[in-house]
């Protein structure tokens, strides 16, 4: 049956690419729906297939600002790149269809020779790719109310927006806490191929001689020693490394765009953020604690590939050239687990936040009841010969506090940093040796490293009677355990300078040993890893879904999507290899065996096409059916 494919490139291609809101109805509006745009001014490309169809295309309107918020570890295993927003559509019940089709070169057909006769003397195309694609910036919609306290005073992590007037009142920008902080990653864009001709003096042949664009810079991550505080995020949020530079005539390549190097204190931890997600926590994609851990986060975009690269046997004077590949983007969650020497645990009510206001000025609510702290307190130890220690009273413990009971389960990571703890008993409960072993329970439990922690334990209230009496049988039962005991009274301020100063030497010899090493062999890569495993996803695996109710196919493939969105529309050959992947690849295959019909809207990626049944048997098809077929295209990479 003799059939074909036409190709419109439509007019509206780039204004669209400027709207912001994209529905359903106001693509379909704008389509060239109908045979009638056959005589576009534009180029109108046609070739025979097997099957027969006929398709419309256009780009489809760049999605919202929210749907640019990338996220390698969406639902699938899989990295989508540029997933376009999909409104809605029902899955075919059974009807999913992967294609494992192999699309190569070598399953073309026979090189024919050149079927376009050029005068390469008088000939001359120079494409200079125009750089005016504006970075929309994101804006910085992160606000997080979350309250932190320093000795004693409460301070707000609140972050300054245009509508967002507040400051934070009183506290020195210094002094402010800033634990979390969300920030925006973007790699460079690869820099568009381009589409030029040679042409010299006594060289009358000259051929292809566009180049290919650079490689984007990527994204990396450091950790840097002189860090202490993810307040310099407060300033700066967006990281965009640079735009590969665009290739030139003469067989250029574009430069590589520049890189960009998140700085961040030692013991952050970062996390892909969750869109929408009140209280949700992405997945942790690193944790960087030692200085000089040094992660590529997002490899930049590839450069789009020439005319140069694009000659063949078959195609000698290739009217084609990539675009550049987009780069990667995603917001981050970045948070600092609490830089704490001495991190106080215990059950409830056992009086670590007394503890923490009788060595330190720190003032924290103390009351007769479990969990009166809610957040953990930070105070500053002062020793006579100038030493300083950092000590933060958690909330309290409770038995299976490790699975979330409680509140203290949120702030046990916290302690992960801390080199000792000081483990307080309340004497005056019931069986204080039960709630000794309950607490360290937990605390193996939640981590087997933070329980290897070295620690003292301080019993306390040992100004109350029942306190007095139990202590000596607690003393006898602790000590056969090899345990560093002191006992005490908060409220009387009696004892608790030893137990401070007992916890500061473990904190001393803690930092006089030597520092563990971290293996600078792990690969600290994984993200950028998933990114380029997404990006040379096969280009035959791809999944088709259909909308009944506005007859719409949705295609969805990352490297199908990634090949839309690098196919330069503007170069008449552009359109000829599309027709030739989406057969080659099983696409249209596919979308028959479904159902497809006449009128009915296909999306890949950005470009929203029309698919027609009836063969396109108007001029051009018959004139280009045998060179089309038979022109062999570089390999997909
Ligand atoms: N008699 C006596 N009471 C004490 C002592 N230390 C703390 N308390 C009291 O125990 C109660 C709890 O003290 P907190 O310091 O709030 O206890 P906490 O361990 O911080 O409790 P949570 O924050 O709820 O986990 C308060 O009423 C304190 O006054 C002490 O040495 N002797
Ligand atoms: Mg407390």
């Amino acid at each position: 049956m003799a059939s074909s494919i036409s190709t419109y490139f439509s007019p509206f291609a780039q204004a669209r690419r400027n709207t912001t809101t994209s529905t359903p109805q106001n693509r379909r509006k704008k389509l060239p729906a109908n045979p009638n745009l056959k005589s576009s001014p534009r180029p109108t490309i046609s070739t025979t297939v097997h099957g027969g169809e006929a398709t419309t295309y256009t780009r489809l309107p760049p999605k919202d600002d929210d749907g640019s918020f990338f996220s390698p570890f969406n639902s699938s295993t899989e990295v989508k790149l540029s997933e376009a927003p999909l409104p809605n559509p029902t899955p075919l019940d059974n009807k999913f269809v992967t294609q494992d089709n192999q699309f190569t070169t070598e399953e073309e057909e026979d090189d024919v020779e050149s079927e376009v006769g050029f005068d390469y003397g008088k000939f001359e195309l120079f494409e200079v790719n125009s750089d005016n694609e504006a970075d929309d910036d994101v804006d910085n919609n992160y606000s997080d109310d979350e309250t932190f306290r320093l000795n004693g005073d409460v301070y707000e992590n609140v972050f300054e927006g245009e509508d967002n007037g507040e400051k934070e009142k009183g506290v020195p920008a210094v002094m402010r806490c800033f634990d979390r902080a969300k920030i925006y990653v973007k790699a460079g864009d690869g820099g568009n191929g381009v589409v030029a001709m040679r042409r010299e003096k006594y060289v009358p042949l000259g051929g292809p001689s566009g180049g290919d664009g650079g490689r984007g810079g990527n994204v990396y991550v450091e950790v840097v020693d002189s860090m202490n505080s993810l307040l310099p995020f407060r300033q700066s949020v967006h990281f965009r490394a640079g735009r590969g530079a665009h290739g030139k005539g003469s067989k250029q390549h574009g430069a590589k765009g520049e890189d960009v190097v998140v700085k961040v204190p030692p013991g952050t931890v970062m996390r892909e953020a969750v869109k929408d997600g009140e209280g949700v926590q992405g997945e942790v994609l690193l944790e960087l604690l030692h200085p000089g851990q040094r992660a590529l986060l997002l490899p930049g975009g590839r450069g789009g590939r020439g005319n140069a690269s694009f000659k063949s046997g078959t195609n000698k004077v290739p009217k084609i050239a990539e675009d550049g590949e987009e780069g990667p983007e995603m917001w981050l969650e970045l948070e600092l687990k609490l830089v704490a020497d001495v991190g106080i645990v215990g059950a409830p009510n056992a009086g670590k936040s007394t503890f923490l206001s009788v060595i330190s000025a720190a003032q924290p609510n103390i009351a007769n009841y479990p969990f009166t702290t809610l957040l953990p307190n930070l105070g500053v130890v002062s020793f006579d010969y100038d030493a300083t220690m950092v000590v933060a009273d958690l909330p309290g413990l409770l038995e299976g506090a490790h699975r979330g009971f409680g509140l203290g389960h949120e702030f046990l990571r916290h302690t992960e940093r801390c080199s000792a703890l000081v483990h307080i008993v309340d004497g005056s409960s019931q069986q204080p040796e039960y709630e000794f072993d309950a607490v360290r329970l937990e605390l193996e439990m939640f981590s087997p490293e933070l329980a290897e922690k070295s620690y003292v334990v301080a019993y306390n209230k040992m100004d109350l009677p029942e306190a007095y009496e139990n202590w000596k049988s607690f003393k006898e039962r602790l000590s056969s355990r090899g345990v560093e005991l002191f006992c005490m009274s908060a409220v009387k301020r009696e004892g608790t300078q030893e137990v401070i100063s007992a916890a500061y030497e473990l904190v001393r010899n803690r930092k006089e040993a030597p520092e563990e090493g971290w293996d600078s062999t792990v690969n600290l890569n994984h993200v950028a890893d998933m990114v380029r495993k997404q990006r040379t996803a096969p280009i035959n695996d791809f999944e088709i879904s259909h909308d009944t109710s506005s007859n719409t196919w949705h295609v969805v493939g990352s490297g199908l999507q990634r090949f839309v969105q690098m196919t330069n529309w503007k170069y008449a050959d552009s359109d000829r290899r599309f027709q030739h992947v989406l057969e080659a690849c099983g696409v249209n295959k596919s979308l028959l065996r479904l159902g497809v019909k006449e009128g009915d809207t296909v999306i890949i990626g950005e470009m929203e096409m029309v698919w027609h049944d009836s063969p396109n048997s108007s001029g051009p098809s018959n004139m280009r059916k045998q060179s089309t077929d038979s022109v062999k295209w570089p390999q997909w990479k």
